[in-house]
């Protein structure tokens, strides 16, 4: 699935964050994917019209960017176009959680891609989120996961130690990944445009694409944390570790894994 998107080179609208923006952009570079961001409404429907998937992002939400989100999002549903939602920070604000039911009344979204504390808020559990940290809380993450989805009607990738994608029905379960991934911001961030790209060459399989954007990007993160310790430098490797990770890369990663499970 990852050389499909390297292959067909997929334009990525984002209406991001400004605090993640510039690493988005690399990292779907890296990936292999096409980033144009651009949030003014007067250009939202034009720019949805020639992406191959759009990458909503609320994290520093205002008026103007969510009418953007409203016109891409539906121009997107228009055309056939998969659209992912980021609800960044969702339980932080009034603000933040209205926007996330207005977009999901009036857009059809194909994935959520969240954090714990994120996906809580739109669940209505009760949850510590800590600001766009996932914070804490007792709910039980896959649950939660499988009900909102199904009652969603639309896909739910969940990050963390472990990460969770799920229709309602079926469930994957990626245990990839290193700690030092949340210790730089925007990595969910650019996960949700990852995994958008990922839709936007397999238009009749998003769970799986979802799974195996996930897959990909933990292998990655994985891999970079071996070579760098330290935030500064774990960035600079993440990005080159997006880059140069192949399905070869991805087959030798997790037959070594199996390996070490097996002994
Ligand atoms: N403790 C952890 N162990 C392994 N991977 C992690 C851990 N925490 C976060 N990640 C990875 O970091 C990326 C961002 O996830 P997360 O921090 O949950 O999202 P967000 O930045 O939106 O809060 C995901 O790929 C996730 O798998
Ligand atoms: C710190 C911050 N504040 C508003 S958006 C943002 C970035 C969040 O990025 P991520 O959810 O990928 O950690
Ligand atoms: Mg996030």
């Amino acid at each position: 699935m990852l050389e499909k998107v390297r292959t067909e080179n997929p334009i990525i609208h984002c209406i991001t964050n400004h605090v993640v923006s510039n690493f988005q952009a690399n990292g779907l570079l890296a990936l292999g994917a096409s980033p144009i961001m651009g949030e003014a409404p007067e250009e939202a429907a034009e720019l949805a019209a020639l992406a191959d998937a759009v990458s909503l992002n609320i994290g520093t939400l205002n008026s103007q960017s969510l009418t953007s989100m409203l016109i891409a999002g539906k121009k997107a549903n228009a055309m056939g176009t998969p659209v992912v939602l980021d609800p960044v920070g969702a339980g932080a604000t009034e603000f933040r959680k209205n926007a996330v039911n207005k977009i999901l009344e009036e857009v059809n979204v194909a994935v959520i891609r969240c954090n714990a504390g994120e996906l809580a808020a739109i669940a209505g559990a009760d949850w510590q989120a800590k600001g766009v940290d996932a914070g804490e809380g007792d709910a039980d993450i896959g649950e939660m996961a499988r009900t909102t989805a199904k009652r969603l009607g639309l896909i739910i990738a969940v990050s963390g130690a472990t990460d969770l994608v799920t229709d309602g029905e079926r469930v994957a379960e990626i245990q990839y990944g290193h700690e030092i991934m949340a210790s730089i911001t925007g990595t969910g961030c650019l996960l949700s445009s990852v995994v958008a790209a990922f839709l936007a060459v397999h238009p009749k399989a998003h769970f799986e694409a979802a799974a195996a954007a996930m897959h990909y990007y933990a292998i990655a993160g994985e891999l970079a944390s071996r070579q760098a310790e330290l935030p500064g430098a774990f960035q600079r490797a993440f990005l080159d570790r997006l880059a140069a990770t192949g399905e070869g890369e991805l087959d030798k990663f997790m037959q070594e894994k199996e390996g070490v499970l097996k002994r």
